[in-house]
């Protein structure tokens, strides 16, 4: 396992990016500026599709890119764009944040690769090719030469396939815009009755996550995290980012919130902690309803975890904690809750009654061979697999 291409320094990679098509020039991005972060705004709003019947757009809010494109120690220069000589218009977009990977006992230097969006009107004209390879050089000349990303996808050899779920919280919202459909032989309240879920968590000593807490959960993540292959490494600055985020966070309207984070504190010690991301889909069928309000499974981490302790145990107790997780996400107005096979979700996902989706997400590795890590599926059937479970650890937006 390794670095596939011959070691290079900046020195070898050019100065200037590679040609680009006539009529467009090369950006960068400044997300600083308002109506620059606007320009991704509704490039990504308008072109940026997720699920296959396209019926479905994710509906971005500054405020997300906010929290995802600005972690600490991200780089103006890894906002890569493409804009129209002539009217100045943002016709492409691909961004990049760095990150410290752990691929089994192996620590990456590496960048994190999301949001590649190429306008409706400039598909199949290779130019998703030439952005990869634009961010790419961007990179190396920063001295930093491996790269994570994911794709439904599939390219040559991913390092990893997960496979969507989703637990319906409003089951009749889900069915009126088409996502959830009534199997046959049941009735709409038989449906409603399956998915009820009860007003208020039942976790003794479960609060929200404040900024104080970050030492704690910064060690519990860690050791948490050493039950998987690939993980991100973060810093005390990287895990308030990512699951506090702000303080002005706390005034927005709960769906218009981008993180969430719980942990439960029991005699002034952090045991445990969840967290969940908000991105909603704008529904694209002709249905009432335009916005449907999703939450992402996000990190978590419990005590109970730590060690050689056999899985019953922390199958109950992460039963409990993403129990209540899809209680204060159904009390926040959240429609259906998101999580992939990825970490220990296989311990809990079908008796939290989280259905198979129909779609995969691969992990890619960009210049760095490793041996294949389970994603928490049986390849052949495609089913839960509870006796590996999975390596996964990294959750990617
Ligand atoms: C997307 C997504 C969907 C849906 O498409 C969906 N859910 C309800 C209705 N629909 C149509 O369902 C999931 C389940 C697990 C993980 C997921 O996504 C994992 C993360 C994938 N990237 C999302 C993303 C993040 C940042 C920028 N663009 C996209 C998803």
């Amino acid at each position: 396992e390794g670095p596939i291409d011959s070691l290079k320094t900046p020195a070898d990679i050019p100065d200037e990016p590679s040609a680009m098509l006539k009529d467009f020039e090369w950006v960068t991005i400044d997300l600083e500026k308002e109506d620059e972060m606007n320009q991704v705004h509704q490039l990504l709003h308008d072109h940026y599709v997720e699920d296959q019947d396209a019926s479905f757009r994710f509906a971005y809010t500054a405020n997300f890119f906010k929290w995802a494109l600005q972690p600490p120690g991200w780089k103006k220069e890894y906002y890569v764009g493409v804009r129209v000589k002539a009217t100045g218009k943002l016709v492409a977009f691909i961004s990049g944040i760095p990150s410290l990977l752990r691929v089994r006992e192996n620590k990456v230097p590496s960048v994190e690769i999301n949001f590649l969006c190429i306008h409706k009107k400039l598909r199949s004209k290779r130019l998703a090719p030439v952005l990869i390879r634009e961010i790419t050089r961007r990179v190396n000349k920063n001295d930093v030469w491996q790269a994570l990303f994911t794709s439904g996808a599939v390219l040559p050899t991913p390092v990893s396939t997960c496979r969507y779920t989703h637990r319906p919280l409003n089951w009749e919202k889900l069915y009126e815009v088409g996502f959830s459909s009534l199997p046959a032989g049941v009735s709409k309240s038989q449906m409603l009755a399956k998915y009820v879920l009860p007003s208020a968590t039942k976790t003794p000593g479960l609060r929200k996550m404040v900024p104080e807490d970050a030492d704690q959960v910064l060690d519990l993540y860690e050791k948490f995290q050493k039950r998987y292959d690939l993980v991100l490494e973060f810093t005390k600055e990287e895990i308030i980012h990512w699951l506090y985020w702000s303080d002005e966070q706390n005034s927005l309207e709960d769906q218009d919130k981008v993180i969430v984070t719980y942990v439960v504190e029991e005699d002034g010690k952090i045991t445990d902690f969840f967290s969940f991301y908000i991105l909603p889909f704008t529904t694209l069928t002709n249905s009432e309803t335009d916005q449907l309000n999703v939450a992402y499974l996000f990190y978590y981490a419990s005590k109970v975890g730590l060690g050689d302790s056999d899985d019953t145990k922390l199958a109950k107790r992460l039963n409990s904690l993403i129990g209540d997780a899809l209680i204060v996400a159904k009390n926040m107005k959240m429609d259906v809750f998101n999580a992939l096979t990825s970490q220990d979700n296989v311990l809990f996902l079908k008796d939290l009654k989280f259905g198979n989706g129909d779609a995969f997400l691969n992990f890619y590795l960009f210049n760095y061979k490793a041996f294949p890590i389970n994603g928490g599926m049986d390849n052949e059937t495609k089913e839960l697999d509870l006796v590996n479970k999975s390596g996964v650890g990294v959750v990617m937006l």
